[in-house]
Protein backbone atom coordinates (compact mmCIF):
# COMPACT_ATOMS: atom_id res chain seq x y z
CA UNK A 1 0.00 0.00 0.00
CA UNK A 2 2.99 2.39 0.77
CA UNK A 3 3.97 2.66 -3.22
CA UNK A 4 0.29 3.47 -3.54
CA UNK A 5 -0.02 5.75 -1.31
CA UNK A 6 2.71 7.26 -2.74
CA UNK A 7 1.20 7.67 -5.65
CA UNK A 8 -1.57 9.51 -4.43
CA UNK A 9 -2.02 12.67 -3.10
CA UNK A 10 -5.56 13.61 -2.41
CA UNK A 11 -8.98 11.07 -1.72
CA UNK A 12 -10.53 10.40 -5.32
CA UNK A 13 -13.60 9.19 -5.71
CA UNK A 14 -13.34 6.39 -9.18
CA UNK A 15 -16.88 4.74 -10.32
CA UNK A 16 -16.24 2.16 -12.59
CA UNK A 17 -19.46 0.86 -14.32
CA UNK A 18 -20.33 -1.57 -17.35
CA UNK A 19 -22.08 -5.13 -18.45
CA UNK A 20 -20.85 -8.75 -16.71
CA UNK A 21 -17.70 -9.62 -17.93
CA UNK A 22 -16.29 -6.71 -18.86
CA UNK A 23 -13.51 -6.74 -16.39
CA UNK A 24 -14.67 -4.11 -13.90
CA UNK A 25 -13.72 -6.11 -10.85
CA UNK A 26 -10.22 -7.38 -11.96
CA UNK A 27 -9.51 -3.97 -12.95
CA UNK A 28 -11.02 -1.73 -10.04
CA UNK A 29 -9.11 -4.26 -7.81
CA UNK A 30 -5.58 -3.61 -9.47
CA UNK A 31 -6.44 -0.11 -9.66
CA UNK A 32 -7.01 0.28 -6.13
CA UNK A 33 -4.13 -1.69 -4.67
CA UNK A 34 -1.65 0.62 -7.51
CA UNK A 35 -3.31 3.73 -6.01
CA UNK A 36 -3.91 2.58 -1.88
CA UNK A 37 -7.42 3.28 -2.52
CA UNK A 38 -10.32 1.16 -0.64
CA UNK A 39 -12.15 -1.09 -3.63
CA UNK A 40 -15.76 -1.72 -3.28
CA UNK A 41 -17.89 -4.56 -5.27
CA UNK A 42 -21.04 -3.39 -5.48
CA UNK A 43 -22.74 -6.69 -7.63
CA UNK A 44 -21.40 -8.47 -4.56
CA UNK A 45 -23.65 -6.53 -2.39
CA UNK A 46 -26.91 -7.20 -4.65
CA UNK A 47 -25.82 -11.13 -4.65
CA UNK A 48 -24.79 -10.89 -0.62
CA UNK A 49 -28.70 -9.06 -0.57
CA UNK A 50 -30.17 -12.14 -3.43
CA UNK A 51 -28.37 -14.70 -1.23
CA UNK A 52 -30.05 -13.87 2.28
CA UNK A 53 -33.96 -13.85 0.37
CA UNK A 54 -33.29 -17.03 -0.74
CA UNK A 55 -31.85 -18.98 2.37
CA UNK A 56 -35.13 -17.11 4.03
CA UNK A 57 -37.26 -18.85 1.49
CA UNK A 58 -38.42 -15.13 0.30
CA UNK A 59 -39.84 -15.48 -3.79
CA UNK A 60 -37.38 -13.42 -5.24
CA UNK A 61 -39.89 -12.74 -8.26
CA UNK A 62 -42.41 -11.56 -5.99
CA UNK A 63 -40.92 -7.86 -5.68
CA UNK A 64 -43.60 -7.03 -2.99
CA UNK A 65 -42.02 -9.65 -1.07
CA UNK A 66 -38.33 -8.46 -1.26
CA UNK A 67 -39.30 -5.01 -0.50
CA UNK A 68 -40.88 -6.26 2.55
CA UNK A 69 -37.94 -7.69 4.31
CA UNK A 70 -35.25 -5.31 2.19
CA UNK A 71 -34.30 -3.93 5.80
CA UNK A 72 -33.44 -6.95 7.31
CA UNK A 73 -29.91 -8.72 6.39
CA UNK A 74 -27.04 -6.60 7.94
CA UNK A 75 -24.40 -6.56 5.08
CA UNK A 76 -20.90 -5.87 5.96
CA UNK A 77 -18.24 -5.01 2.75
CA UNK A 78 -14.33 -5.02 3.54
CA UNK A 79 -13.37 -2.63 1.23
CA UNK A 80 -8.99 -3.85 1.14
CA UNK A 81 -8.63 -4.43 -2.89
CA UNK A 82 -6.03 -6.85 -1.49
CA UNK A 83 -8.32 -9.20 0.29
CA UNK A 84 -12.42 -8.13 -0.31
CA UNK A 85 -14.76 -9.13 2.01
CA UNK A 86 -18.94 -9.62 2.43
CA UNK A 87 -20.65 -11.02 4.81
CA UNK A 88 -24.58 -11.03 5.92
CA UNK A 89 -25.08 -10.99 9.57
CA UNK A 90 -21.88 -11.65 10.40
CA UNK A 91 -21.33 -15.21 7.60
CA UNK A 92 -19.07 -15.25 5.18
CA UNK A 93 -20.87 -15.46 1.74
CA UNK A 94 -18.40 -14.51 -0.55
CA UNK A 95 -18.58 -18.44 -1.99
CA UNK A 96 -21.92 -18.88 -2.24
CA UNK A 97 -23.04 -15.87 -3.67
CA UNK A 98 -21.34 -16.93 -6.84
CA UNK A 99 -23.46 -19.76 -7.56
CA UNK A 100 -25.26 -20.16 -10.58
CA UNK A 101 -28.51 -19.94 -8.25
CA UNK A 102 -27.68 -16.67 -6.96
CA UNK A 103 -26.37 -15.31 -10.58
CA UNK A 104 -29.82 -16.40 -12.41
CA UNK A 105 -32.07 -14.63 -9.49
CA UNK A 106 -30.16 -11.42 -8.67
CA UNK A 107 -31.12 -9.38 -11.58
CA UNK A 108 -34.73 -9.32 -10.16
CA UNK A 109 -33.94 -8.81 -6.68
CA UNK A 110 -31.45 -5.74 -7.43
CA UNK A 111 -34.87 -4.14 -9.45
CA UNK A 112 -36.97 -3.75 -6.54
CA UNK A 113 -36.28 0.26 -5.77
CA UNK A 114 -36.53 -0.87 -1.50
CA UNK A 115 -33.32 -3.16 -2.39
CA UNK A 116 -31.43 -0.52 -4.17
CA UNK A 117 -32.31 2.29 -1.60
CA UNK A 118 -30.73 -0.09 1.07
CA UNK A 119 -27.65 -0.72 -0.89
CA UNK A 120 -27.27 2.82 -2.39
CA UNK A 121 -27.19 4.05 1.38
CA UNK A 122 -24.48 1.23 2.26
CA UNK A 123 -22.62 2.05 -0.98
CA UNK A 124 -22.40 6.20 -0.10
CA UNK A 125 -21.61 5.50 3.54
CA UNK A 126 -18.29 3.43 2.42
CA UNK A 127 -17.45 5.97 -0.19
CA UNK A 128 -17.51 8.67 2.45
CA UNK A 129 -15.50 6.84 4.77
CA UNK A 130 -12.34 5.86 3.11
CA UNK A 131 -9.93 7.87 3.61
CA UNK A 132 -7.42 7.66 0.88
CA UNK A 133 -10.32 7.66 -1.56
CA UNK A 134 -12.21 4.84 -3.18
CA UNK A 135 -12.63 2.91 -6.38
CA UNK A 136 -16.38 1.88 -6.63
CA UNK A 137 -17.48 -0.69 -9.04
CA UNK A 138 -20.66 -1.63 -10.40
CA UNK A 139 -23.68 -1.06 -13.03
CA UNK A 140 -25.45 2.51 -11.95
CA UNK A 141 -22.33 4.12 -10.15
CA UNK A 142 -21.51 6.63 -12.10
CA UNK A 143 -25.28 7.80 -13.00
CA UNK A 144 -26.85 7.23 -9.36
CA UNK A 145 -24.40 6.20 -6.51
CA UNK A 146 -21.52 8.62 -6.74
CA UNK A 147 -22.67 10.97 -9.33
CA UNK A 148 -20.41 13.85 -7.96
CA UNK A 149 -17.14 10.84 -8.55
CA UNK A 150 -14.19 12.56 -9.46
CA UNK A 151 -13.29 10.13 -12.17
CA UNK A 152 -16.03 7.93 -14.47
CA UNK A 153 -15.67 4.96 -16.49
CA UNK A 154 -17.33 2.56 -18.30
CA UNK A 155 -16.18 -0.59 -19.97
CA UNK A 156 -17.23 -2.32 -22.76
CA UNK A 157 -16.54 -5.44 -24.31
CA UNK A 158 -18.22 -7.47 -27.13
CA UNK A 159 -20.55 -10.62 -25.65
CA UNK A 160 -17.57 -12.87 -27.50
CA UNK A 161 -15.14 -11.36 -25.29
CA UNK A 162 -16.98 -11.11 -22.15
CA UNK A 163 -18.56 -14.64 -22.60
CA UNK A 164 -15.05 -16.34 -23.45
CA UNK A 165 -13.50 -14.54 -20.40
CA UNK A 166 -15.98 -16.34 -17.96
CA UNK A 167 -16.26 -19.43 -20.14
CA UNK A 168 -12.58 -19.51 -19.49
CA UNK A 169 -13.20 -19.04 -15.23
CA UNK A 170 -15.83 -22.02 -15.40
CA UNK A 171 -14.15 -25.00 -16.59
CA UNK A 172 -16.58 -26.92 -18.74
CA UNK A 173 -19.12 -24.28 -19.62
CA UNK A 174 -20.00 -23.84 -23.28
CA UNK A 175 -19.28 -20.46 -24.37
CA UNK A 176 -23.02 -20.27 -26.69
CA UNK A 177 -24.75 -21.21 -23.12
CA UNK A 178 -22.43 -18.34 -21.35
CA UNK A 179 -22.93 -15.81 -24.04
CA UNK A 180 -26.58 -15.98 -23.89
CA UNK A 181 -26.71 -15.84 -19.74
CA UNK A 182 -24.85 -12.41 -20.32
CA UNK A 183 -27.06 -11.22 -22.79
CA UNK A 184 -29.94 -12.05 -20.92
CA UNK A 185 -28.99 -10.84 -18.15
CA UNK A 186 -27.66 -6.61 -19.35
CA UNK A 187 -30.98 -6.65 -20.46
CA UNK A 188 -32.61 -7.06 -17.26
CA UNK A 189 -30.02 -4.93 -15.65
CA UNK A 190 -30.19 -2.22 -18.54
CA UNK A 191 -34.43 -2.05 -18.47
CA UNK A 192 -35.49 -2.17 -14.84
CA UNK A 193 -36.88 1.30 -13.91
CA UNK A 194 -34.65 2.01 -10.68
CA UNK A 195 -31.16 3.19 -11.83
CA UNK A 196 -30.45 1.02 -14.74
CA UNK A 197 -27.13 -0.48 -15.77
CA UNK A 198 -26.26 2.78 -17.91
CA UNK A 199 -23.45 4.92 -19.19
CA UNK A 200 -22.91 8.31 -17.58
CA UNK A 201 -22.85 11.37 -19.89
CA UNK A 202 -19.58 12.10 -18.62
CA UNK A 203 -18.06 8.66 -18.22
CA UNK A 204 -15.07 7.82 -20.09
CA UNK A 205 -15.94 4.46 -22.39
CA UNK A 206 -13.06 2.11 -22.38
CA UNK A 207 -13.55 -1.04 -24.86
CA UNK A 208 -11.83 -3.80 -23.44
CA UNK A 209 -12.44 -6.30 -26.12
CA UNK A 210 -8.84 -6.41 -27.71
CA UNK A 211 -6.20 -4.93 -24.64
CA UNK A 212 -5.13 -7.41 -21.83
CA UNK A 213 -6.48 -6.81 -18.35
CA UNK A 214 -3.12 -4.98 -18.06
CA UNK A 215 -3.65 -2.64 -20.42
CA UNK A 216 -6.84 -1.98 -19.41
CA UNK A 217 -5.32 -1.01 -15.23
CA UNK A 218 -2.77 1.19 -17.50
CA UNK A 219 -5.30 3.10 -18.72
CA UNK A 220 -7.52 3.59 -15.93
CA UNK A 221 -4.60 4.76 -13.74
CA UNK A 222 -3.88 7.08 -17.07
CA UNK A 223 -7.27 8.63 -16.68
CA UNK A 224 -7.11 8.94 -13.21
CA UNK A 225 -3.74 10.69 -12.76
CA UNK A 226 -4.94 12.94 -15.51
CA UNK A 227 -7.82 13.84 -13.75
CA UNK A 228 -5.75 14.78 -10.79
CA UNK A 229 -3.19 16.86 -12.26
CA UNK A 230 -5.85 18.61 -13.95
CA UNK A 231 -7.64 19.42 -10.79
N1 LIG B 1 -8.93 -7.20 -20.54
C1 LIG B 1 -9.10 -8.47 -20.23
N2 LIG B 1 -8.63 -9.44 -21.05
C2 LIG B 1 -8.83 -10.75 -20.79
N3 LIG B 1 -9.48 -11.22 -19.69
C3 LIG B 1 -9.94 -10.31 -18.84
C4 LIG B 1 -9.80 -8.90 -19.06
N4 LIG B 1 -10.39 -8.25 -18.03
C5 LIG B 1 -10.89 -9.20 -17.21
N5 LIG B 1 -10.62 -10.43 -17.69
C6 LIG B 1 -11.06 -11.72 -17.13
O1 LIG B 1 -12.46 -11.80 -17.42
C7 LIG B 1 -13.16 -12.40 -16.35
C8 LIG B 1 -14.26 -11.46 -15.89
O2 LIG B 1 -13.66 -10.30 -15.35
P1 LIG B 1 -14.32 -9.52 -14.13
O3 LIG B 1 -14.88 -10.45 -13.12
O4 LIG B 1 -13.32 -8.52 -13.68
O5 LIG B 1 -15.53 -8.80 -14.90
P2 LIG B 1 -16.75 -7.97 -14.31
O6 LIG B 1 -17.04 -6.90 -15.29
O7 LIG B 1 -16.47 -7.56 -12.92
O8 LIG B 1 -17.91 -9.06 -14.32
P3 LIG B 1 -19.26 -9.14 -13.44
O9 LIG B 1 -19.98 -7.85 -13.61
O10 LIG B 1 -20.02 -10.26 -14.04
O11 LIG B 1 -18.84 -9.39 -12.02
C9 LIG B 1 -12.10 -12.70 -15.27
O12 LIG B 1 -11.70 -14.05 -15.43
C10 LIG B 1 -10.95 -11.78 -15.62
O13 LIG B 1 -9.69 -12.30 -15.22
N1 LIG C 1 -24.32 -1.24 -9.01
C1 LIG C 1 -24.88 -2.45 -9.27
C2 LIG C 1 -24.13 -3.61 -9.24
C3 LIG C 1 -24.74 -4.82 -9.50
N2 LIG C 1 -26.07 -4.84 -9.74
C4 LIG C 1 -26.80 -6.11 -9.94
C5 LIG C 1 -26.99 -6.45 -11.38
C6 LIG C 1 -26.00 -7.53 -11.65
O1 LIG C 1 -26.48 -8.46 -12.61
C7 LIG C 1 -25.83 -8.18 -10.28
C8 LIG C 1 -24.53 -8.88 -10.01
O2 LIG C 1 -23.45 -8.02 -10.33
P1 LIG C 1 -22.00 -8.62 -10.69
O3 LIG C 1 -21.53 -9.40 -9.52
O4 LIG C 1 -22.17 -9.49 -11.89
O5 LIG C 1 -21.16 -7.41 -10.95
O6 LIG C 1 -26.04 -7.15 -9.34
C9 LIG C 1 -26.79 -3.69 -9.78
O7 LIG C 1 -28.01 -3.72 -10.02
N3 LIG C 1 -26.19 -2.51 -9.54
Amino acid sequence: MENGAARTAQPVIVAIDGPSGTGKSSTSKAVAAQLGLSYLDTGAQYRAITWWMVTNGIDTEDPSAVAAVAGKPEIVSGTDPAHPTITVDGVDVSGPIRTPEITAKVSAVSAVPEVRARITELQRSLAASAKNGIVVEGRDIGTTVLPDADVKIFLTASPEARAARRSGELKGVDVEATREALIKRDAADSSRKTSPLAKAEDAIEVDTTDLTLAQVVECVITLIEEKRAAK
